[in-house]
């Protein structure tokens, strides 16, 4: 069996040129949704994810600005950023970067953004709202491969998920963005002994722990749905997931490819926080 490869780009075009147009539509009554990227510190891949985070924006018609801080920026200058742009009406959304340099307690930042402002969901109040399953903004990693499977016709209901990882951005609230699909959801981690005996009677198999190439045919189930949000490196320097994709696309029912698809799926959950965001509030100056 060969696995049925999804186009990332084709859904991803997709679900932005959607976006865009409702984007139209709220600046025609008046408002212009606005995204606040903090990026501290010359991490090289940080830098390539917040320039096409502020592509995305201003192709999908959105008023956008990126404050790049040099790498020994105090926490206390951080945190009065974050005030003026919690204060600031033409932003709806505002969010930093991760990582940050070490010095800075990424967790205190986070909670210096109000947090009908955080639009990557990180914040604790928004974190409680998705685990108590209220209304409210969801994190944009976990939403971008829920909208993989249900754009894919994926049945998630009833379905026996695994989530390889358990990191808070993506690992802990896939978890319960699956559960709240009514999926049967097991997490595996480094501490995780029989992990293939787990994994391989996965239907859907979320795979987010950082290091290349780590699942193999052995750790899915022959049809299975996988998701691959890894993004590494591998020996030649070439972008490569957390799936071996050569080995288990001969298994699996469905592969997403790295690069190319939860990626770029990631930036358009957050235009969809950042055009709700702007929808809720409303007040903004319409730059066009
Ligand atoms: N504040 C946040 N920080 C981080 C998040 C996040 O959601 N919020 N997630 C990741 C990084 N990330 C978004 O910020 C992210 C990673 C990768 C991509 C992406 O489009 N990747 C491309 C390849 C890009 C390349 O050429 O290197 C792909 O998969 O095709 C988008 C966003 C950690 N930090």
């Amino acid at each position: 069996m060969t696995a049925e490869v999804i186009n990332g780009k084709e859904l991803v075009g997709e679900i932005r040129e959607e976006i865009k147009n409702e984007v139209h539509q709220l600046v025609q009554q008046g408002t212009q949704p606005g995204l606040a990227v903090v990026l501290v510190g010359d991490d090289p891949a940080s830098a390539v994810y917040v320039r096409n985070k502020a592509k995305a924006c201003e192709e999908a018609g959105m008023y956008s600005e990126v404050h790049r801080l040099p790498a020994e920026t105090s926490e206390e200058e951080v945190l009065s950023l974050i005030a003026k742009l919690n204060a600031d009406e033409r932003i709806h959304g505002i969010l930093v970067q991760s990582p940050p340099p070490k010095h800075i307690d990424e967790q205190k930042v986070i909670d210096a953004i109000d947090p009908s402002k955080d639009v990557d969901c990180f914040h604790p109040v928004n974190v409680g709202n998705l685990v108590l399953g209220k209304e409210g903004f969801l994190p944009c990693t976990p939403a971008g491969v829920i909208e993989i499977l249900k754009r894919k016709g994926v049945e998630i209901k009833g379905k026996h998920a695994v989530v390889i990882g358990r990191s808070h951005i993506v690992g802990k609230p896939m978890a319960m963005l699956l559960l709240r699909e009514d999926a049967t959801v097991t997490v595996c981690h480094s501490r995780t002994s029989n992990m293939a005996e787990i994994t391989s009677q996965a239907d859907i198999l979320v795979v987010a722990v950082g290091r290349a190439k780590l699942v193999g045919k052995e750790h899915v189930k022959p049809g299975a749905v996988v998701i691959d949000v890894g993004m590494n490196r591998d020996e030649n320097g070439k972008l490569c997931g957390d799936v071996d994709f050569e080995a288990v696309k001969e298994t699996a029912g469905l592969i997403t490819p790295v690069p190319g698809c939860v990626g770029p799926m990631t930036i358009t959950m957050l235009l969809q926080n950042t055009l709700e965001a702007a929808r809720k509030t409303g007040k903004s100056s319409v730059r066009v």
